[in-house]
C-alpha cells in the first residue's frame, strides 16, 4: 500500500469508526483510484475521492409494527443516498438481521461505481432494515413493509431515489411497499423497481443479475478462447442471483454442482439441471424451506455444513453475501485449478482471497462489474415506466447482453496489464470513477 493510500484510509477510518465493511470497500477502490488520480492532473486537488466516500445524505428512522400476537416490535430503517452526480439515487433495500450502517454504506459506495459502469444515468444508494422476514407470516411482512414505507416515502421519487430489492426482498415485499407508497401519495409512479408485471414491472428483471453474471463470465472466458460449455461451476446462495445464474449457465452447457444457504450447501455430482432448479425455486421462493431438503429429494446430492469452496470447479460464482469466501477457501479453489471467479454477490470475496486469485492469475470479476446486470435492468424498467410501455423479453435480454459486454470491455480498457492479463478490479474501479468524477467536476462543489 502506498503512503498516500495509507493516509487516505486513516482519514476515512477516523471519520467512520466501527464500519469495517465500509472501510474494506473504500480500501479496494482507493488502491486503484489514488494512483490513477496521481497521473491524471484533471482529477488532482479536487478532493474527489474524499467527496465520494461521504454519502450525500443518510436517513435513519424508526420502523414500529405489530406482530401476529399483537405485540409491538421496533426495527431500524436506513436509506443511504450516496451519490447523485450522474442520476437519481438507485440501489436496493436489504432486510436481514445483520443490516447496519457499515454494511449499507459499503453497498451504497459500491453501487455508485457499479451504476456508472452500466452506462445508464443512475446515481448510487442503498437501504434496508435489520428486520428478518424469515419465519414471519405474510401479514407480519406486510405490516412491516407498510411501516417502513410510512417514513421512506418522504425521501424517494422517480427522479430522486428509486429503491429495489436485495437480500430478503422479492416481489412480495416490493408489492407491499409499492401499495403503501401509492396510498400515501395518491400517485402511481415507478418509485421502486423489481415490481410485479401487472403493475409496472419489467420482464427479465428477476433473471437479470444472474443472467448478467453469466454473460460477463462468457466475455471473460472469450478472451481466453474458452466457453462455458462443459465447465463445472460452483455457486453459493440459492436466492435470486444464484437461481438465475444456475439457469443461464446450464443453458450455456455448463454443469452447476453446488448451491447453498445460511445452513450449508448441497453438492450434486450430476449437476443441477432444469427440473432440479425448478425444485429449488419452489423450495426457496414459495415454501421458504432449507437447501438441505434438496439432498433429501435427489440421490445424486449430499448436504454439507459450511461453504461450497472445497468442491472442485472450473468457475466459482459466490452469490450469497459479503465476505463469504476467505483466503484459505481461495487457496483451495486455486489448488483445484479454478480459472474464473466472478462475484454474483456484493463483496463476497475478502481482500486476502482476491489477492490469492490475482497472484495465481485466476480471472477475477468484482461484483460492481459482474453483478451489474440487475441494476441495469432496473434502469430499463425505469425507462419503460417513463415511456408508459413494456418491451418484450428479447429486446430487454438483448440490451442486457450489450450492457454486460460493454462493462466487460470497459474493464479491459482500463485494466489490461502489459502482459495481457486483465485486472478487472482496477478496470472496473477506474471506468466507474471516471464518469462520476467528470460529472462532479462539471457540477461544481455541491
Ligand atoms: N437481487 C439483485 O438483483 C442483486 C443482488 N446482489 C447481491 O447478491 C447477493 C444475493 O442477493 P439475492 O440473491 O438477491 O438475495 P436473496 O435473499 O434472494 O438470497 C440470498 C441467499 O444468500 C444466502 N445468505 C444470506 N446471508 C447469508 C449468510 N450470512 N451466510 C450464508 N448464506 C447467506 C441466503 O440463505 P438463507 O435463505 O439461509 O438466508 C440465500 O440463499 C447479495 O450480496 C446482494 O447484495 C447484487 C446485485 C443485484
Ligand atoms: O436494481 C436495483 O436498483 C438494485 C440492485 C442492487 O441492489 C445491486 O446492484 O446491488
Amino acid at each position: 500500500m502506498t503512503e498516500q493510500t495509507a493516509s487516505f484510509l486513516d482519514y476515512v477510518r477516523r471519520n467512520n469508526p466501527n464500519e469495517p465493511e465500509f472501510l474494506q470497500a473504500v480500501h479496494e477502490v482507493a488502491e486503484t483510484i489514488l494512483p490513477y488520480i496521481e497521473v491524471n492532473p484533471k482529477y488532482q486537488d479536487k478532493m474527489l475521492l474524499e467527496r465520494m466516500v461521504e454519502p450525500e445524505r443518510t436517513i435513519i428512522f424508526r420502523v414500529p409494527w405489530v406482530d401476529d400476537k399483537g405485540k409491538i416490535q421496533v426495527n431500524r430503517g436506513i436509506r443511504v443516498e450516496f451519490n447523485s452526480a450522474i442520476g437519481p439515487y438507485k440501489g436496493g433495500l436489504r432486510f436481514h438481521p445483520t443490516v447496519n450502517l457499515s454494511i449499507l454504506k459499503f453497498l451504497g459506495f459500491e453501487q455508485t461505481f457499479k451504476n456508472s459502469l452500466t452506462t445508464l444515468p443512475l446515481g448510487g444508494g442503498k437501504g434496508g432494515s435489520d428486520f428478518d422476514p424469515k419465519g414471519k407470516s405474510d401479514n407480519e411482512v406486510m405490516r412491516f413493509c407498510q411501516s417502513f414505507m410510512n417514513e421512506l416515502y418522504r425521501h424517494i421519487g422517480e427522479s430522486t431515489d428509486i429503491p429495489a430489492g436485495d437480500i430478503g426482498i422479492g416481489f412480495r415485499e416490493i408489492g407491499y411497499m409499492f401499495g403503501q407508497y401509492k396510498k400515501l401519495r395518491n400517485e402511481f409512479t415507478g418509485i421502486l423497481t423489481g415490481k410485479g408485471l401487472s403493475y409496472g414491472g419489467s420482464l427479465i428483471r428477476p433473471e437479470s443479475t444472474g443472467y448478467g453474471l453469466v454473460y460477463f463470465v462468457r466475455s471473460m472466458l472469450a478472451i481466453q478462447d474458452e466457453t462455458l460449455k462443459g465447465k463445472t461451476i460452483s455457486i453459493s446462495g440459492s436466492g435470486n442471483v444464484a437461481q438465475y445464474a444456475c439457469e443461464k449457465a446450464t443453458e450455456f452447457g455448463a454443469k452447476v454442482v453446488t448451491m447453498s444457504d445460511s445452513s450449508g450447501y448441497i453438492y450434486d455430482r450430476d449437476g443441477i439441471d432444469v427440473d432440479k432448479l425448478a425444485f429449488i425455486m419452489e423450495l426457496k421462493n414459495v415454501k421458504r424451506g432449507r437447501i438441505s431438503e434438496y439432498a433429501e429429494t435427489y440421490k445424486s446430492a449430499t448436504f454439507h455444513e459450511g461453504r461450497p469452496w472445497s468442491v472442485k470447479a472450473d468457475i466459482a460464482l459466490p452469490s450469497a453475501t459479503q465476505n463469504e469466501l476467505n483466503e484459505e477457501e481461495a487457496k483451495l479453489l486455486v489448488r483445484n485449478n479454478v480459472i474464473v471467479v466472478a462475484e454474483g454477490a456484493n463483496m463476497p470475496c475478502t481482500p486476502e482471497a482476491i489477492e490469492v486469485f490475482q497472484k495465481a492469475r485466476v480471472l477475477f470479476g468484482p461484483g460492481k462489474a459482474a453483478n451489474a446486470g440487475g441494476v441495469a435492468t432496473s434502469g430499463l424498467e425505469m425507462s419503460q415506466n417513463a415511456l408508459k410501455l413494456s418491451w418484450d423479453r428479447e429486446k430487454i435480454d438483448g440490451k442486457l447482453v450489450t450492457i454486460m459486454e460493454d462493462i466487460h470491455q470497459s474493464c479491459v480498457t482500463y485494466g489490461k496489464q502489459e502482459d495481457g492479463f486483465v485486472d478487472y478490479v482496477k478496470g472496473a474501479n477506474i471506468a466507474g470513477f471516471v464518469k462520476v468524477a467528470d460529472a462532479m467536476l462539471s457540477q461544481g462543489v455541491v
